[in-house]
């Protein structure tokens, strides 16, 4: 993290001379780096640049808890209004979460940092109902939890502001000219926009030592005042307590209330605060045997209808994708929003064999191009899925390539894609799996020829390391896709990948095929993206 003295220039000298504060720039690809961007792009560059010039982007205008009015400029990449400061003031946003561009609004001022302070929101004067329609908000602590930002806008509005949030990403972090970008396309969406979130983590603190010195106390079946099970609070590191969510699925909301009766009956006895996990499951007591599974699994059967719900981070979880069968370690990675699974995968597989251009006179009929550049590329025949989990894309994609090969670090996920493998019916002549960092995968794919394959890249929010992209450019596939969770880190490490080659010879030099926002987390901020880029 960088981090440099403030620019004292100017301030009074020896006795009473104030002390020195540290200016900690944050982390690149942060939220607070992303939200620091979007701040700059509301004040403005030269504005910002002036204060920074001065050194005073730490004096805030504003007292703690002061009450300041103000009117909205932007909604940020995390979902929070941008305000500024009112006329006469020094140029300083107010971040004020739930708040939308056009509106006026009261707000508290709780915390400053560069060049902004945050507010909690007391009151919104004037709404834009343009944007705002409160009686959208399906759940009860929409505006105090903080796991959804949007439910008062139309879904169509989030899906717009989630294409921006692309937009914005490639601009501030690819380091790339705009002209190397292709359109960004609209934003996909879930085909449930409630009932989605097929896991649940709420979580609650230790019992006060009072409480568990004395058990009649809390075994009355009531729930104690200072017991909160749930998420945080918005803006806060509190907990607060969360009795439904309408985000998740039936199956966990259903299991929420006699989970929650079961820790308020025990309260007592639990010495350290707990994250809970709710994963909606199907059945899994009906045991697939790897060896004599069929493909296509007999779904209609009962074993692939019941859904329960698993609360044990070490028990196995079972879901369908489309055709396939995935079973992984409750506590171990799998995309939350199942519904989006089907369309997310067929869309990298259409990305990677691009349907016949509508305009292609060839075509027999008009279809829709998934992607707007289709170089003319030898038909991939090798895939390699990095940053596998429990084998998501190399096995909904293994129809298409003769060969498959996956890799992640965690062991248990590795353990899983392997017999996810077998439960599909795909050969281990065709597919393997292996642990390891997602870098080590190049030195075993020595036979896979670089022109016929394809990586998908799909790593945790912190994207790739250099060593992963400086063995991945050495391998060269004619073909990548990558998938993420966090645009940002996404943007900068396809724009590593396009400038190392920008001056290489033909065949050798990665374009930006297409680039897309996916929708798996409706009425919250996030925004999943897939980028293809291509040799030419
Ligand atoms: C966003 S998940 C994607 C998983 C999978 N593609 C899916 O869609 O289910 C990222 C995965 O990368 C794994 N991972 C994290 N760091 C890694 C590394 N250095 N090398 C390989 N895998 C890693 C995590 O364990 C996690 O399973």
């Amino acid at each position: 993290m960088e981090t440099r003295k403030r620019n004292d220039k100017g301030k009074a000298k020896g006795k009473g001379k104030r002390k020195q504060k540290k200016i900690t720039a944050p982390e690149p690809c942060s939220s607070e780096d992303v939200l620091f961007k979007d701040i700059v792009a509301v004040l403005g560059q030269a504005e910002v640049d002036k204060v920074l010039e001065e050194g005073t982007e730490l004096d805030s205008p504003f007292e703690f808890h002061q009450e300041v009015e103000l009117e909205v400029r932007a909604i940020g990449s995390n979902g929070e209004g941008i305000a500024v400061a009112p006329d006469g003031t020094k140029p300083w946003a107010v971040v004020v979460p739930l708040t939308l561009p056009g509106e006026k609004i009261r707000a508290r001022i709780y915390k400053s940092a560069r060049l902004h302070s945050f507010a909690d929101l007391l009151e919104i004067t004037t709404p834009n109902p343009a944007l705002r329609d409160d009686s959208r908000v399906k759940c009860k602590y929409f505006g105090a939890c903080g796991g959804c930002q949007y439910q008062m806008l139309s879904y169509e509005t989030q899906i717009n502001l989630k294409r921006d949030v692309v937009v914005k990403a490639y601009k501030n972090y690819s380091n790339l000219l705009q002209s190397s970008l292709p359109p960004i396309l609209s934003t996909i969406a879930s085909p449930l926009e409630y009932g989605y979130r097929t896991k649940l983590t709420p979580h609650f603190e230790a019992p006060p030592a009072a409480a568990r010195k004395n058990p009649s106390a809390t075994s009355d079946g009531k729930k104690p005042d200072w017991l909160a099970i749930g998420f945080n609070k918005i803006g806060t590191h509190k907990t607060m307590d969360i009795e439904e969510c309408p985000i998740a699925t039936p199956v966990i909301n259903a299991a929420l209330g006699p989970a929650r009766e079961r820790i308020i009956k025990n309260i007592h006895t639990y010495e350290r605060g707990v994250s809970l996990i709710f994963r909606d499951s199907l059945d899994t007591t009906p045991d697939i045997d790897p060896r004599t599974a069929q493909q296509p699994i007999d779904k209609l059967s009962e074993a692939f209808t019941k859904q329960i719900c698993v609360t044990d981070h070490k028990a196995t979880v079972r879901e369908t994708v489309g055709e396939w069968i995935f079973e992984y370690n409750g506590g171990s990675f799998f995309q939350n929003n199942n519904s989006v699974l089907v369309p997310l995968t067929d869309y990298v597989r259409d990305a990677i064999f691009p349907l016949p251009s509508a305009t292609d006179p060839s075509s027999p009929s008009p279809v829709t191009v998934a992607v707007s550049v289709v170089p003319d590329t030898p038909r991939p025949t090798h895939l390699v899925d990095t940053y596998c989990g429990s084998g998501l894309f190399a096995i909904t994609l293994s129809p298409n390539f003769e060969k498959v090969a996956g890799i992640e670090l965690s062991t248990e996920s590795i353990t899983f894609a392997t017999r996810n493998a077998r439960l599909n019916g795909i050969s281990p002549d065709k597919i393997s799996f292996r642990s390891g960092d997602a870098s080590d995968i190049f030195s075993v794919v020595g036979d896979f020829p670089p022109s016929h394959s394809v990586v998908v890249i799909d790593p945790p929010r912190k994207g790739c390391d250099d060593a992963f992209i400086s063995l991945l450019l050495k391998f060269r596939p004619a073909t990548v896709v990558y998938v993420s969770c966090n645009v940002h880190t996404q943007a900068r490490d396809v724009g590593k990948i396009l400038n190392a080659t920008a001056d290489a010879g033909e065949g050798e030099r990665y374009v930006l095929q297409s680039l897309r926002g996916f929708d798996l987390f409706p009425q919250t901020a996030h925004v999943e993206s897939v980028a293809v880029l291509r040799l030419v």
